[in-house]
């Protein structure tokens, strides 16, 4: 069977392949599939942006297709960046410059109200028209400054208090034993089994 991953983030790419691992699986990404033209994310939820993302791909790609909407929700700044986490801070989107705001928009902002999740939206798309999600997010708190250098995004400055360490400090195994994106893929699971016997 094969699987197309909608995105053209490369730490999510990494992060699906393994966790899609699967000899019967051949995975492909959107570099696969010549003169891709990316989508607008014009939703207003995690959820609709994994959708757009899916069916632009899948309609492209005509096979089972996978795509992610994430991003973070910071509870001092009311859900901010939220589903512009990617262009927090401006285009073409910086995972450095994006970083950098967060941490002077929550400057001052003391340990205890620095409360935060990742949060995925993981959306299925058949070429039969079938379309499924799941979703998953993992709550963490941000950092004063950066730790770790793993991962991608804003990893250096979510800490897991639980772990006493930042997603950053994670191995990619250890990352995808507890993020907001293989808890969504956790649940994606019986789904996928499932059309790997009808397709
Ligand atoms: O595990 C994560 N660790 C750190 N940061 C993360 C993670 N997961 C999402 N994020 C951040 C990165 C980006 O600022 C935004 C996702 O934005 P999002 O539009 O879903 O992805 P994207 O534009 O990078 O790639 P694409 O849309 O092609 O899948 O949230
Ligand atoms: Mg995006």
């Amino acid at each position: 069977m094969q699987v197309l991953l909608a995105t053209m983030n490369k730490g999510k790419v990494m992060e699906l392949e393994e966790l899609l691992n699967d000899e019967k699986i051949e995975i492909l990404s959107l570099s696969d599939l010549p003169n891709y033209q990316e989508v607008e994310e014009s939703g207003s939820t995690f959820a609709e942006n994994a959708f757009i993302k899916a069916r632009a791909a899948c309609a492209a790609g005509k096979m089972i297709t996978l795509a992610d909407d994430s991003g973070l929700e910071v509870d001092a700044l009311a859900g901010a960046p939220g589903i512009f986490s990617a262009r927090y801070a401006g285009e073409p989107k910086n995972d450095e410059h994006n970083i950098e705001k967060l941490l002077t928009d929550l400057e001052g902002v003391p340990e205890e109200n620095r409360t935060a999740r990742f949060r995925c939206a993981l959306a299925i798309i058949c070429p039969d028209g079938q379309e499924y999600l799941t979703e998953g997010s993992v709550e963490g708190r941000i950092l004063t400054e950066r730790i770790g250098t793993g991962g991608f995004g804003y990893d250096p400055v979510f800490y897991l208090p639980d772990l006493q360490k930042t997603m950053a400090e994670l191995s990619l195994d250890e990352k995808n034993c507890l993020s907001h994106r293989a808890r969504a893929f956790a649940k994606a699971v019986p789904l996928l089994t499932a059309l790997m016997k009808s397709f």
